[in-house]
């Protein structure tokens, strides 16, 4: 393992999948660093998914060491896919993960109401995400990743389905978050958004 000093997050992927002994990725190994953007770029099948699966333990087959900066595990993950609970509404989403994230409830309606109103959703918070737009449930998704304020943010394929606007705010806010000292690891095939930020190490594959 490299220097720790500034590594929120430092992975060494030897070999993971989805069936023992058929590797989808082999060797890959970076850290995500304070305030710093890394990038896991590269077309459709590359890994990007996988590697970020790996990492977040939900691979059925993986020989990997992942460790997260005191073993606090003080991250949020964005899924390139929305997950949500179909009974719950926005508001509740966001309760729960409040929960979770163990705030106070002042602090909860403080960065809630902010985050709706930053995403322009408050008028939706009472609603059923079943009831959304692919790019609102999208955002659902960005509300619950910010809401914790997380050290490192795990970011899949952001830019799909997501508005000009909706992607510049979500820009705008991971740069305020990585400014105030967070992490970012975020895979995306969209090079021309990516190109526009920051990337500390654009590595995958080196032939893209
Ligand atoms: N659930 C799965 N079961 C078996 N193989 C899978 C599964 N998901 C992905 N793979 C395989 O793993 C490899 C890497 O796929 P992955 O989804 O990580 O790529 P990606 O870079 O994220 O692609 P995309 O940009 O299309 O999201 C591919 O060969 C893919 O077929």
């Amino acid at each position: 393992m490299k220097d720790l000093t500034d590594a929120l997050l430092d992975v060494a992927i030897r070999k993971a999948g989805y069936e023992p002994g058929k590797a989808a990725i082999e060797n890959v190994s970076f850290q995500v660093r304070l305030g710093r953007l890394t990038g896991l770029i590269g077309p459709n099948g590359a890994g990007k998914s996988t590697t970020l699966k790996a990492i977040l333990g939900l691979l059925p087959y993986a020989d990997a060491e992942v460790r997260f900066r005191g073993g606090s595990e003080r991250y949020a993950y964005i899924p390139e896919h929305p997950v949500y609970f179909e009974t719950l509404t926005l508001w509740e989403h966001l309760g729960l993960a409040a929960a979770v994230y163990g705030m106070e409830e002042k602090s909860f309606e403080r960065e809630a109401g902010f985050l709706l109103e930053k995403f322009r959703m408050t008028k939706v918070k009472d609603h059923l995400p079943d009831g959304f737009s692919k790019g609102k449930r999208q955002k659902m998704m960005l509300l619950v990743g910010f809401l914790g304020r997380p050290d490192v943010y795990i970011v899949d394929e952001p830019f799909i389905g997501l508005d000009p606007r909706a992607t510049k705010d979500f820009l705008d806010l991971l740069e305020e978050e990585r400014r105030r000292g967070a992490g970012v690891l975020m895979s995306t095939h969209v090079l021309d958004t990516a190109e526009r930020q920051t990337f500390c190490l654009p590595y995958w594959p080196p032939s893209y």
